[in-house]
């Protein structure tokens, strides 16, 4: 079967930094990919060359057979996006928020408020509709994100660190809901600093490292196949961590 997104030999420059530096993967329907890389490796520029926020210096993105640069109405309407910063109108409440957010994809009025009202209940904020922004608490908020993503009826899910600071119930929502969308038949890509969450989500993980991918496999296999115990161990060696060199352990001594 044809992967739902397919990036290929993908570069972002900035200027003469590379940002991103030959980058080639597949995603396949229902799956998950998880990438895996420290501060900086080039995760989020990747995600936003796949949604056209940043231009892509080299190389094809298609989503649902669309190509990225050419046909861009195409691939938005096929991708559901969960960004770091979450870009939620503070002057809008919860339910407004979504009707703003649903008529940017032309979606008739009707359908929308129900599919407000389906998506609202799934996120569990059915009762937060006439609620503003800032009575939300972080994990609403996500949540809210989320539901917004869905509007549209994506495809995929792009997700760039969606439980980054919430606690521990607050992710497992989260998960929940993510785990019932693959079973619907949407695919996954996310970006995570938490082992755990990669581990429950992913079927593939990219480990990238100064815009490369170092190593890529299942969270399960991906371990024994470089010669590491676990997923977190790989992370470490791969990314060539030192203690001793480590600014924040120094910084911190
Ligand atoms: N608009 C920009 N102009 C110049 N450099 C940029 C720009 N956006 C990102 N970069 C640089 O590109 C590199 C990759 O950044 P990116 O945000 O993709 O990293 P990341 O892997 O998502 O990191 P994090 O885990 O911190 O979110 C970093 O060195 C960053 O400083």
């Amino acid at each position: 079967m044809k992967p739902i997104l397919e990036v290929s030999h993908l570069s972002k420059k900035y200027g003469s930094f590379t940002a991103v530096n030959d980058i080639s993967f597949q995603l396949q329907r229902n799956h998950c990919i998880a990438l895996l890389g420290t501060n900086g490796a080039g995760k989020t520029t990747t995600m936003k060359m796949i949604y056209a926020a940043a231009s892509i210096t080299h190389g094809r993105i298609t989503v649902d057979g669309f190509d990225v640069k050419k046909s861009p109405s195409n691939t938005k309407r096929a991708l559901g996006i969960v960004s770091q910063e979450d870009l939620l109108d503070g002057s809008l409440t919860v339910y407004e928020n979504m009707i703003a957010h649903g008529l940017c994809y032309d979606i008739p009025k009707r359908e929308l408020k129900k599919r407000t009202q389906n998506l609202l209940t799934f996120a569990g904020l059915a009762n937060y509709d006439d609620k503003q922004i800032s009575d939300l608490s972080g994990g609403m908020r996500r949540r809210l994100v989320l539901a917004r993503a869905l509007l549209n009826h994506p495809k995929v899910i792009i997700l760039d660190e969606p439980t980054t600071g919430l606690d521990i119930q607050s992710r497992h929502v989260i998960w929940k809901k993510l785990e019932q969308l693959k079973n619907e038949g949407v695919s996954l890509l996310l970006t995570s600093h938490y082992m755990d969450e990669v581990q429950r989500l992913a079927d593939q993980v990219l480990i990238i490292h100064r815009g490369k991918i170092l190593a890529s496999g299942a969270p399960d296999s991906l371990p024994a196949k470089y010669g590491y115990q676990s997923l977190e161990e790989a992370f470490l060696a791969l990314t060539d961590f030192h203690e001793e060199d480590d600014h924040i352990v120094q910084a911190l001594s």
